[in-house]
């Protein structure tokens, strides 16, 4: 019982301590394959022209699944297929194991619209996958949500958030249309002026009022490069001012973001996309060798304000290689040049694989000693809620993304009855205060939020009851629109899936 209790305690602090080993030799090079394997099949899909054409063809296939669903005498609801470890969150969602797996794989770009200035794309596309079709083309959509492996029908049904929200809103807000199989087999489109309560319950929806088949996303014409200025910040009430200075900004930055590295070090970026690139002022921030962008901002804090170009897609993506900075709890050393040198074009390692491997004392490891945190606040409430966070958890870095919040109909709106300004919260890493409890301290996050009338990104772990998830939600619309459309039979509500007892 000893020699078995030490040996397990030895192999638990190699595979806490030492998970760079498993990383490094086996899912940095599986994770390259698999972009390897994406990258040509998506090659193969668009020259050979095929996707447009099968589009119809894949979204009766989803309505045979429904109809055999209904046929079977509808036991159990339904939900999409996508494995639980592909899923951008740290849970694998139980409910996959027991409902009726629906399988919607349609992963392709059906249309640029240059006209109309839409995009038409599927589900299970990624943001990675629409960069590189859009860029060369010279289009951008608006909010562009930076981690590769994102897919639309999660940014859609879930949300979405990047560094010009400020002006566009969130992931949502850029949605024109969205085509949907319903409850009883048919097909809708929604948009504002065609079903329009349809078209406003379907984010945060989580797929709990039907199966997206494809949606039409504005188009926005995108410069070859990004110049980027950097402010750093001495003091916390200093840092708010520019911050909230830098979002309001009458004329508009395009893009506004901040990174925390305690209380009072910040720094604050703004970027506009530009044409051509001032001589000796380029950065190439995505190639394999250059440091990790959290820490090429960290190093402002020590040099002063600070001006560069950076190209479009290395901007948009600028987070995905360091995973923000979660990178560094997993490899260390990752950072270390002569690391960079040798093997940084294989980074970062897919989060889907990270899941799939991770041993039972990592999981134990995250699940009670990490923190993975988006809160969404009014910006009037920014200084508070670092206040709050800085006293319940300690982690930094920090990320602060504005975003405009419209009053539009759905689950979440302003307080007033007017568009507001909110900024999210990211906290991403290891609580650093002793009295720190996953589920105790996340509560207490959660309240302050809720009183501040703010909202919490769902793809992280909720530890709300049901009462105090519809006090932070407006489920009026959603509700109406799950009853006109024979939902409950069909799939749970949006709090049976994201609770934290739904997800394992
Ligand atoms: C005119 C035009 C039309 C296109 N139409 C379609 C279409 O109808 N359907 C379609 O699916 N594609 C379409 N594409 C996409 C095209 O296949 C992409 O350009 C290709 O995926 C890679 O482009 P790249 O060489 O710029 O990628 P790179 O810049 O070399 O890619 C680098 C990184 O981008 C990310 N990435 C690239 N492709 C993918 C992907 N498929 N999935 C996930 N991450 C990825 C990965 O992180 C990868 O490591 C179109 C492209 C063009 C130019
Ligand atoms: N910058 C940002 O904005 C970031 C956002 N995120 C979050 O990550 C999540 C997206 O991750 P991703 O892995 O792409 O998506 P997921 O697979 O996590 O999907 C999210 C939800 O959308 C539902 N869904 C997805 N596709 C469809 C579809 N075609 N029809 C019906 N329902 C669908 C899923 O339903 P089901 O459960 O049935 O599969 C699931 O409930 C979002 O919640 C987003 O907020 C994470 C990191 C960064
Ligand atoms: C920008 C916004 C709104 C959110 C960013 C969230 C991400 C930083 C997290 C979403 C899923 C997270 C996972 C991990 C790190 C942080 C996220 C990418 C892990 C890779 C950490 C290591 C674990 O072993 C697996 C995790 C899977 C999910």
């Amino acid at each position: 019982m000893g020699i078995s209790n030490l040996i397990n305690g030895v192999i638990e602090h190699i595979v806490i301590h030492y998970r760079w080993v498993l990383v490094c030799f086996f899912l940095l090079p599986a994770s390259f394959v698999y972009d390897i394997y994406t990258y040509i099949r998506t090659w193969i899909v668009f020259h050979m022209a095929s996707a447009p054409k099968l589009h119809d063809k894949k979204v009766k296939d989803v309505q045979r699944q429904v109809k055999e669903w209904i046929r079977e005498g509808k036991k159990v609801p339904m939900c999409t297929a996508r494995p639980g470890w592909q899923v951008m969150s740290f849970r694998i969602p139980k409910y996959k194991d027991t409902f009726f797996n629906v399988k919607v794989n349609l992963v392709d770009i059906l249309e640029i619209d240059v006209h109309r200035q839409v995009v038409k794309i599927e589900p299970l596309a990624t943001m990675g996958q629409l960069t590189a079709t859009l860029e060369p083309l010279g289009w951008s959509i608006p909010v562009l949500p930076e981690l590769d492996d994102l897919t639309v029908g999660g940014l859609v049904m879930g949300t979405g958030i990047e560094t010009s929200s400020h002006k566009y809103g969130l992931f949502q807000h850029i949605c024109v249309s969205y085509e949907l199989v319903l409850a009883d087999g048919q097909v809708v489109t929604c948009s504002k002026d065609q079903n329009p309560d349809l078209f406003y319950a379907v984010p945060w929806s989580y797929g709990t009022l039907g199966f997206l088949t494809a949606v039409e996303i504005k188009i926005v014409p995108a410069n070859r490069f990004v110049k980027l200025e950097y402010f750093p910040v001495h003091s916390m009430e200093h840092a708010v001012e520019t911050f909230q200075k830098q979002t309001m900004k009458e004329d508009g930055n395009q893009f506004v973001e901040a990174v925390m590295f305690n209380r009072d070090q910040w720094v604050v970026m703004v970027g506009n996309m530009v044409t051509s690139a001032e001589p000796g002022k380029l950065n190439r921030i995505g190639l394999w060798h250059k440091p990790w962008f959290f820490k090429h901002i960290e190093s402002f804090l020590r040099s002063g304000n600070g001006l560069e170009y950076i190209p479009l897609r290395d901007y948009y993506h600028r987070h995905s290689r360091s995973i923000f900075w979660e990178i560094q709890d997993i490899i260390p050393f990752g950072n270390n040049v002569i690391f960079r040198y040798l093997f940084g074009w294989m980074i970062p390692p897919k989060v889907s694989l990270l899941k799939l491997t991770q041993p039972a004392a990592v999981k134990k490891l995250y699940e009670t000693q990490h923190m993975v945190q988006d809160m969404l606040v009014p910006l009037t409430k920014l200084k508070d809620s670092i206040e709050c966070f800085d006293r319940e958890t300690k982690i930094y870095p920090v990320w602060l993304c504005p975003f405009r919040l419209p009053n539009d109909p759905g689950f979440l709106h302003p307080d007033g009855n007017q568009e507001e300004m909110y900024v999210d919260i990211g906290l991403y890493g290891v609580p650093k205060v002793p009295t720190f409890n996953a589920e105790a301290t996340t509560r207490r996050i959660e309240k302050f939020v809720r009183d501040n009338c703010g909202f919490q990104m769902l793809y992280a772990d909720t530890y709300m009851t049901r009462e105090e998830f519809k006090k932070m939600f407006d489920h009026q619309l959603y509700d109406k629109m799950r009853t006109k459309y024979q939902c409950s039979e069909a799939f749970p509500e949006v709090y049976d899936k994201v609770n934290r007892t739904a997800r394992s």
